[in-house]
C-alpha cells in the first residue's frame, strides 16, 4: 500500500498538468444512514487536483451514495466534504455546481430532439451573464456572448470527437456518442471537478476504449479533477491515478490501481460472492439486487 494520509487515503500530489484554481477534494469521516442501514460509514479519501480518482466496490458498497453526497443530492449524517475552502455538505446541488462541480449520470439525460450544439449550449447556462431581457431584445452584447459560447461549445465538441454531429438531434446518435455528448455538456460548464457515474456502462468495447481515451484527455489537457465510479475494471485500471475501495459502506483499501488490485481485503470483497470476477476482471463483481440492504 502506498504512503497513506491520516484518513487512510493517499495524499498524492497534484498532477503536472493541473489547471490553475483546481483545489483538492477532501472527504472526511463521511457517514450516511438510511433508516437502519449505514450506507457510508466514516469514509475518507482525498482527490488530488488534476487526477482521476476511482471509487470502486461491489454492488451496494456505497459508491452512488457517496456521489449523491458530493453533488448535494443526499445529506450526510456526519463528516465533511471540502472542495478547497468550501464545505460542500449541506449545500444544495445548484450551489455545488456553482463551485465548479459537474456530474454526469448513468442514464442519458440530454433532450433527445435538441441538436447536439443546443444541448451543449445548455451546459453553459451557469456561465451566461446576459439576462433574459437582453437576450430577448437581441442586444449586441447578448449576441456577442452567444457567439462566444457557441465557439466554445464547438471547441469542446471537437475535443470529445463530436465536431461532425453538432447539427444532429442528440437522440439520433448511437448510444456511445450520446454518452460522449453528456460528457461534453458537463465540460461546457467549465468544471473544476467532474463526477462520472459509470461513464462506459452499456457501451461496446470500441465505445469504451474511445470514451476512456477522452476521459484521459480531459485530465491531461484540461487538468481538472475527476471522480469516477465504474464497474469496468479495465477502464479503472487504465485511467485511475488513485483508487478508493468501498465495501458495505466502509473504505477497505486505497492506493494506486496496481496496489488495490493485489490488496487481500479487496480480493476478498470481490470474490466474496462470485468466484469468477475480481478487481482485475472486466466486471465489478455484483453482489445481486438488494444486497447489503
Ligand atoms: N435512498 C435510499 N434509501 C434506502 N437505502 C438506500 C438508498 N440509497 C442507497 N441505499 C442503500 O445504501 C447501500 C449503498 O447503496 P449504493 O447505491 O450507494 O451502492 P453502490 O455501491 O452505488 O451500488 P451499485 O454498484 O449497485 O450502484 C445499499 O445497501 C442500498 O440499498
Amino acid at each position: 500500500m502506498a504512503a497513506d494520509g491520516a484518513d487512510g487515503t493517499r495524499s498524492a500530489g497534484a498532477s503536472p498538468g493541473t489547471a490553475p484554481g483546481v483545489p483538492p477534494l477532501r472527504v472526511r469521516d463521511l457517514t450516511v444512514r438510511f433508516a437502519g442501514l449505514t450506507a457510508l460509514d466514516a469514509v475518507g479519501f482525498t482527490v488530488a487536483p488534476g487526477t482521476v480518482h476511482a471509487l470502486i466496490g461491489p454492488n451496494g458498497a456505497g459508491k452512488s451514495t457517496c456521489f449523491n453526497v458530493l453533488s448535494g443530492v443526499y445529506r450526510a449524517r456526519a463528516g465533511s466534504v471540502r472542495f478547497g475552502e468550501h464545505e460542500l455538505t449541506g449545500l444544495p446541488p445548484h450551489r455545488i455546481a456553482g463551485l465548479g462541480v459537474a456530474r454526469i449520470f448513468q442514464n442519458l439525460a440530454l433532450p433527445p430532439r435538441a441538436t447536439v450544439e443546443d444541448s451543449l449550449l445548455l451546459g453553459r447556462h451557469r456561465l451566461t451573464r446576459t439576462g433574459f431581457l437582453a437576450a430577448g431584445l437581441r442586444l449586441p452584447s447578448a449576441a456577442r456572448e452567444e457567439r462566444a459560447h457557441r465557439a466554445r461549445v464547438r471547441e469542446i465538441a471537437a475535443f470529445v470527437g463530436l465536431g461532425d454531429c453538432l447539427d444532429r438531434p442528440a437522440g439520433s446518435l448511437p448510444y456511445g456518442r450520446q454518452k460522449l455528448a453528456e460528457l461534453a455538456r458537463a465540460l461546457c460548464a467549465e468544471p473544476r471537478l467532474l463526477l462520472l457515474d459509470e461513464p462506459v456502462a452499456g457501451m461496446t468495447a470500441d465505445e469504451r476504449r474511445r470514451t476512456a481515451a477522452v476521459i484521459a484527455g480531459v485530465r491531461d489537457s484540461l487538468g481538472i479533477s475527476i471522480v469516477l465510479v465504474e464497474h469496468d475494471m479495465g477502464v479503472v485500471m487504465r485511467l485511475a491515478d488513485a483508487v478508493t475501495v468501498l465495501d458495505f459502506g466502509r473504505r477497505i483499501a486505497g492506493g494506486t490501481s496496481a496496489e488495490v488490485q493485489n490488496d487481500p481485503a479487496v480480493v476478498r470483497a470481490y470474490l466474496g460472492e462470485r468466484e469468477e470476477t475480481g478487481p482485475a476482471g472486466r466486471d465489478g463483481g455484483p453482489r445481486g439486487e438488494g444486497a447489503g440492504a
